[in-house]
């Protein structure tokens, strides 16, 4: 067995969605990687045969071996509830789909897995079976015992990390506290730093309100709660701009000032990152114990079963899997 050959864990996400489609298409991939894909095998098979593609399912070894693209997958099997149908939600299933995450999640604890990768999930059906869920970040930060995480996405030659990931508008300003956010800023910080080898980071912060709050006369939470802890955490050493006006900071002059922007919720910076590399970004998740990466796209129902689904993001997401798996067990 080749200990430097990282193993990555690949969840299939969504039944009924793109993720099987990606999966299958990864078999005729050559990766640098050992992969098992956690999905149902004859899922697999099927969307194989809807898109006449080749697939040959192997079985979960214990050993690990180069994923070398030549038609085969290495397939943790995992039986879905009820059949899918490709563009076809069916909340039967998201118990499944929760279950692969957690296969992938404990691979990754336990030391059988370096990473693990995950295909779209479809937020609305896992609620839909009673079961409340927000999304990957959340999931595996309460799995995990994680207080709180960091989501960041990567792409189009920005890293762009939340604030506050998976709420409502109206929640938003209430959950970006001097705590939170200083934690955020020291995760963002330690994970540049640590993760992508930027020796020191430098962060360009978003204020939450227009033009940064127009000094406390269009809000005041860049003056109550950003300005202080941005002050703090400056006195510590750490390189910070802002608070920002969200409006201008994406701007080309101001970008090329930062290593990462900290936006501080979800619509605010991820629609910027996405207008730039959608099919190509990678979401991961910072502060976990384990290395999480995914997509930057979801579900795409219209596109399942279909054969024009991009994998671009998904081989884009293995690969910082693999390149944060080696710096992880070379600083080991
Ligand atoms: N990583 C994840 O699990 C993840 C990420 C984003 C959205 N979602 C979830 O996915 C579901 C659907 O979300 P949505 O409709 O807002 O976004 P979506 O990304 O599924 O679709 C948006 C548009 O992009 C297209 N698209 C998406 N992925 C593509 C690909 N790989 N190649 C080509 N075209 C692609 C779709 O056809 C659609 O036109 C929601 O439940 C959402 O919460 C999950
Ligand atoms: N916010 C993510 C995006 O827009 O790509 C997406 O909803 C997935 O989030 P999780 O990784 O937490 O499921």
């Amino acid at each position: 067995m080749d200990r430097r050959l990282p193993h990555i864990a690949i969840t299939a996400g969504e039944p009924a969605g793109i993720g099987p489609d990606l999966c299958v298409m990864l078999a005729s991939q050559p990766l640098a990687a050992c992969v098992t894909v956690i999905a149902d095998r004859d899922l697999l098979t099927a969307r194989a045969q809807q898109r006449g593609l080749p697939l040959t399912i192997t079985s979960d070894e214990t050993a690990t071996s180069l994923h070398q693209g030549k038609g085969e997958l290495r397939v943790h099997h995992t039986p879905l509830a009820a059949p899918a149908i490709a563009g076809t939600l069916d909340a039967h299933n998201s118990a499944y789909v929760l279950r692969t995450l957690e296969i992938a999640l404990e691979g990754c604890a336990n030391g059988r897995f370096d990473a693990m990768v995950t295909a779209p999930v479809h937020k609305g059906v896992i609620n839909d079976a009673g079961i409340a869920f927000t999304g990957h970040t959340e999931f595996l930060a309460e799995k995990t015992g994680t207080a709180q995480v960091v989501m960041m996405l990567v792409g189009g030659g920005m890293r762009v990390a939340l604030a506050t990931t998976h709420l409502p508008l109206t929640a938003v300003s209430a959950a970006i506290t001097r705590r939170s956010l200083e934690t955020t800023l020291r995760t963002l910080h330690h994970d540049l730093i640590h993760k992508f080898g930027i020796a020191q980071p430098r962060i360009l912060v978003a204020g939450l309100n227009p033009h940064a709050g127009e000094g406390g006369y269009l809000g005041d939470e860049e003056i109550t709660t950003i300005t202080p802890v941005l002050d703090q955490l400056r006195s510590e050493g750490m390189l910070l701009q802002g608070p920002l006006p969200a409006d201008t900071l994406f701007a080309p002059h101001h970008l090329q000032h930062g290593d990462a922007v900290l936006a501080m919720y979800h619509d605010q910076g991820l629609p910027v990152l996405k207008h730039a590399s959608f099919g190509g970004g990678v979401n991961v998740t910072l502060g976990l114990p384990i290395i999480r990466t995914s997509v930057d796209h979801g579900t795409a129902l219209d596109l399942a079963g279909t054969g024009n689904a991009n994998p671009g993001s998904l081989l884009a997401a293995i690969q910082l899997a693999i390149e944060l798996s080696q710096k992880t067990s070379a600083s080991a």
